[in-house]
């Protein structure tokens, strides 16, 4: 309710500002919209995600040079790294974005249908949201023909004794730290764990990563794993198969007490960063107050059109998908957008093929099943693996380590997985999801096109060509 005692409502109300932004266009002027966001416009993949790691990635990239060119016979040297540079660099880029975003949704004409709130939204009954703004003032309750549900995830923090009394980090505020620390030890072995140790360590830092389980990026093909882990254990001090027992304050830093292989045994370091992953925000919004199902990881469930199972409420994003990935948030923002406007002809969203990209170093790229799922599954596989070193690209920068992995249906050729570590291989694997996307098969993906000599795609070609095909 508003000051004035009347129950807002609109034609929709759209929660959270992420990929969420992205559904209104010219065709909803005629739509009386409301959009609620609690923290900084834009969400998660430009304030404190993808957009800004890579922006570091792309730095560390570049402070890794020396540590590999000698070999070629190039020496260089790193001089150093301006930490405050960078960061204000990255962020003098970001915020004014975001702030850019939320100007344009609240002040200029093209928005004059929609409404902004700036607080947090929860459910109180069917498409009946409570609003509690962020500057203190009175919770007002609002009413929609239609809820979309864009309001992501957020960080887990592991219930670790002493986690909460020492200054941790996580991805949200790593990235803000006011000087480069001397030694940073990072808790958990998945994406963001690989991305921030290839980052600090780059820029000089040492670098403990502490994981539970026996290999790095474990979701990964075991073979893209177990060559991670390897090429990890010779840059940073990693720690598997850990439980992490305990944490305090100590010397200034912290000290994680952990039971391993070895015994029991500690890691002093000056910060500590928890990415041991994310946890969808369906909770805080008290879906089920508003007839939302939710699935045991915590996702909104949603229908191939992206609907909950309440009436008029739809999902996108990190809120009800597993993927937990910008590129399915932009897809499902699309399906979505679509059955707003046209709900009596909705699409399906596609989930077949959905790649993922670990920008760490070596950089990795994966689509598809890897040998671990098509076994489980019982699908009948073959698979070829080709190594960078095997191309004259890789010659040139004399790679030893990435390689290229295929996976094709024996009898019809279909492309079923592909997995690269090494190199632009999020760029690389972009054709291979492409072919299976369009059902092109292996053996004219292979052989019906040029493949341009010597470019890195001769790896994907390779491995390719090599596919042991029955005769
Ligand atoms: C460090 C990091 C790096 C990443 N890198 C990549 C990458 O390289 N590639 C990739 O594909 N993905 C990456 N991701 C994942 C990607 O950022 C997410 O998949 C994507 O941002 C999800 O978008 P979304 O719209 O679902 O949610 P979000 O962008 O998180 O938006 C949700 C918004 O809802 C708001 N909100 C939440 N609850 C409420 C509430 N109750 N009331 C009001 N507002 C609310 C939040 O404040 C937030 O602004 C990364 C994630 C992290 C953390
Ligand atoms: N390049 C990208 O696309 C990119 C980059 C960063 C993040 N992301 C997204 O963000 C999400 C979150 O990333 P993340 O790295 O936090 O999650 P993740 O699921 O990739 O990895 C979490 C890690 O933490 C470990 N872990 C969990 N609980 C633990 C505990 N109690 N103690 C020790 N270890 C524990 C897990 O074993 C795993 O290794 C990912 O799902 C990913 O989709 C994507």
């Amino acid at each position: 309710m508003g000051l004035d005692g009347v129950v807002a409502h609109y034609d929709l109300v759209i929660i959270g500002t992420g990929s969420g932004n992205s559904l209104l266009d010219p065709r909803f002027a005629g739509w009386r919209v409301a959009m609620v966001e609690r923290g900084v416009f834009g969400g998660t993949c430009l304030n404190v995600g993808c957009i800004p790691t890579k922006m570091f990635v792309h730095a560390a990239d570049l402070a890794a040079v020396p540590g590999h060119s000698a070999r070629l016979g190039v020496d260089t040297t790193l001089d150093g790294v301006r930490w405050a540079d960078i960061r204000d660099r990255i962020f003098g880029r970001i915020d004014p974005i975001a702030a850019g975003g939320q100007t344009y949704r609240t002040q200029h004409p093209d928005n004059a249908n929609v409404t902004v709130y700036a607080g947090n939204a929860r459910f109180t009954g069917d498409r009946t949201l409570e609003i509690t703004p962020n500057d203190g003032s009175a919770a007002e309750t609002i009413t929609a023909d239609r809820v979309v549900l864009a309001a992501g995830g957020r960080v887990t923090v592991p219930d670790i004794e002493g986690i909460r009394d020492v200054p941790f980090h996580t991805s949200d505020t790593i990235m803000r730290v006011p000087a480069l620390p001397r030694r940073l030890v990072v808790l958990g072995g998945g994406f963001i764990a690989a991305e921030f140790a290839h980052v600090f360590s780059s820029f000089g830092v040492e670098v403990t990563v502490v994981a539970r389980s026996g290999a790095l990026l474990r979701a990964e093909d075991r073979d893209v794993s177990t060559r991670f882990t390897e090429l990890a254990q010779q840059r940073w001090d990693v720690r598997l198969d850990r439980k992490t027992l305990r944490a305090q304050n100590h010397d200034g830093g912290v000290r994680l007490h952990l039971e391993g292989p070895n015994g029991a045994e500690t890691v002093d370091a000056d910060l500590l960063l928890v990415a041991t992953g994310r946890t969808p925000n369906g909770d805080q919004l008290d879906v089920a107050a508003g007839g939302i199902d939710t699935a045991p990881s915590g996702h909104v469930v949603v229908d191939e059109y992206q609907r909950t199972t309440a009436d008029g409420v739809w999902a996108l994003g990190d809120i009800s998908s597993p993927y937990e990935l910008k590129h399915v948030a932009n897809h499902e923002a699309k399906v979505v957008q679509h059955n707003l406007l046209h709900p009596e002809d909705p699409v399906a969203a596609d989930h077949r093929f959905v790649p993922h990209a670990v920008f760490t170093s070596p950089q990795i790229a994966s689509v598809g099943l890897t040998e671990q799922e098509a076994e489980r599954r019982g699908i009948r596989w073959i698979a070829s693996t080709h190594t960078f070193g095997g191309i004259a690209y890789g010659w040139a920068m004399e790679d030893e380590t990435g390689f290229a992995k295929v996976l094709a249906d024996p009898d019809t050729a279909q492309i079923l997985g592909a997995h690269i570590i090494g190199p632009q291989a999020p760029t690389l694997i972009q054709p291979i999801i492409q072919a299976m996307t369009f059902g092109l098969d292996a053996k004219t993906m292979a052989r019906g096109q040029y493949w341009i000599h010597p470019g890195m795609p001769e790896v994907v070609e390779n491995a390719l060509l090599n596919l042991p095909f029955p005769e």
